[in-house]
């Protein structure tokens, strides 16, 4: 049997089908003796062939270590805590939390409704033909952390780098191939220059924005229709700003919760945990309070707790909090009035247990709450809201990233392992 045809058979013993359309044609060892190989002409000297002997007993024996290998790999825990700094949790003496895809998590209807009710703005008050209305979101379709070219009318996931992944460029619903990119940007990566046309769809919010714009383009290319990028985005970032601004999406959620929300009884017995151990607890949240009022009820409804309301396990509830303007602004707080929904005009200069407060800045909340950065961590899942801003004040702060269970579970999976493997050893 020569060579080639025993290494084929060998790759064939450990290679998935999908995965030996995929394994890295770079790599050395095996694959790397395939091009050898094409060199051994009826000529070859003894030389020549032991050396190629031995380097394909090389090549086996590591083959033939994956499985072990594999094994030896640890799996990582999709519901576990990573850190990237260490934290000492002695110090820790205040836990602040954000609400939405924080404390609070939503199922795949929310980005439905969102997207419904802001397909029905651009149609009803902007005007776009009605044909829009056929689209649907898809779920499988955005990412987190998508820019949209506000020039080119592209969505694009990029790399660590700054650079266009491969597979991450969409023009409409469909994905320019590596030559399209090079047509359209010169190189994957993006420049400074470029850098300035995009807008960043940063949160778990912006999926149905990402789906949305996306289908407009799409239906304007199906259309054969002139269209500008800009305004695409323009009109679609301003139908889903009129729907979380005017409280329609709050209320549709509030309608019908038990479609809506995700109960986790884990997240009140981590809170009560904390209060029973003597900590400090706030809230802070752009959301209206009457929208975090009935999602907490309705969260924490089957759990017993000695407080009448879930307010009680907070020491601060701070509602429309406009992050992450908060962390640089000078915006005073205000006591808003949950029965009257309205503000009071007197100055906040202390907390209240029970009160709630609207808007205010970072400021003003160090100077009241005197809680030094240190000792303060912050719970959130939007990369600027609730990461970048807290930490500016000296607070630790906590990504939720609900996806990363998905992402580790694959990672998780004999595939991708083998892959990892392969790269490493073959
Ligand atoms: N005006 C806008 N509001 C938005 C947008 N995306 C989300 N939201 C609203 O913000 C809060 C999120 O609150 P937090 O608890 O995570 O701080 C929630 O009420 C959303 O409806 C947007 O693009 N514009
Ligand atoms: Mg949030």
């Amino acid at each position: 049997m020569s060579a080639i045809v025993r290494i084929r058979l060998l790759a064939s013993c450990y290679l998935s089908p999908a995965l030996s359309r995929t394994a890295p044609r770079h790599s050395t060892g095996m694959l790397g003796m395939c091009t050898l190989s094409t060199t051994l002409g009826s000529g070859a000297g003894e030389d020549e062939i032991e050396r190629i002997r031995h380097e394909f007993e090389d090549a086996k024996r590591n083959y033939l270590s994956i499985p072990a290998a594999m094994k030896d790999m640890p799996k990582m825990d999709p519901q576990g805590i990573y850190v990237n700094k260490n934290v000492k949790l002695d110090d820790l003496q205040v836990y602040g939390f954000d609400y939405d895809y924080t404390l609070s998590h939503y199922s795949d209807h929310l980005q439905c409704l969102i997207y419904d009710l802001a397909k029905k703005h651009l149609v009803n008050e902007l005007k776009y033909p009605e044909s829009c209305l056929k689209y649907e979101y898809d779920c499988s379709f955005p990412v987190r952390g998508l820019y949209y070219d506000k020039l080119k009318g592209c969505l694009l996931k990029l790399d660590f780098f700054g650079s266009i992944e491969p597979d991450g460029c969409f023009f409409g619903r469909r994905k320019l191939s590596l030559t399209e990119i090079k047509e359209l940007y010169g190189t994957r990566h993006i420049g400074r220059d470029q850098v300035r046309q995009l807008v960043g769809l940063m949160d778990v919010f912006c999926f149905s924005e990402a789906c949305l714009i996306a289908d407009i383009v799409q239906h304007f290319v199906d259309a054969k229709l002139e269209f500008d990028a800009p305004y695409v985005y323009e009109d679609v970032n301003q139908a889903i700003q009129h729907v979380h601004r005017s409280g329609l999406v709050h209320r549709k959620v509030l309608a019908e919760p038990q479609k809506f929300l995700i109960k986790n009884s884990q997240v009140f017995r981590f809170l009560k945990t904390l209060r029973d151990k003597g900590k400090k607890l706030f809230l802070l949240t752009n959301s209206p309070f009457y929208f975090v009022d009935g999602g907490m009820s309705y969260l924490l409804e089957d759990q017993h707790f000695d407080g009448n309301s879930w307010k009680e396990l907070f020491d601060v509830v701070i509602a429309q909090a406009n992050k992450p303007t908060f962390y640089n602004s000078d915006h005073p707080f205000r006591v808003y009035d949950t029965e009257k929904d309205t503000l009071a005009f007197t100055a906040v200069d202390k907390f209240l247990p029970n009160e709630v407060y609207y808007h205010g800045c970072l400021k003003s909340f160090l100077q009241i709450t005197k809680w030094r950065g240190p000792e303060v961590i912050y719970f959130g899942d939007h990369l600027l809201s609730d990461l970048r801003g807290p930490s500016k004040a000296g607070w630790r702060t906590a990504a939720v990233i609900r996806e990363l269970e998905d992402e580790i579970g694959i990672q998780n999976g004999d595939s991708y392992r083998f892959q990892q493997v392969f790269m490493l050893y073959a």
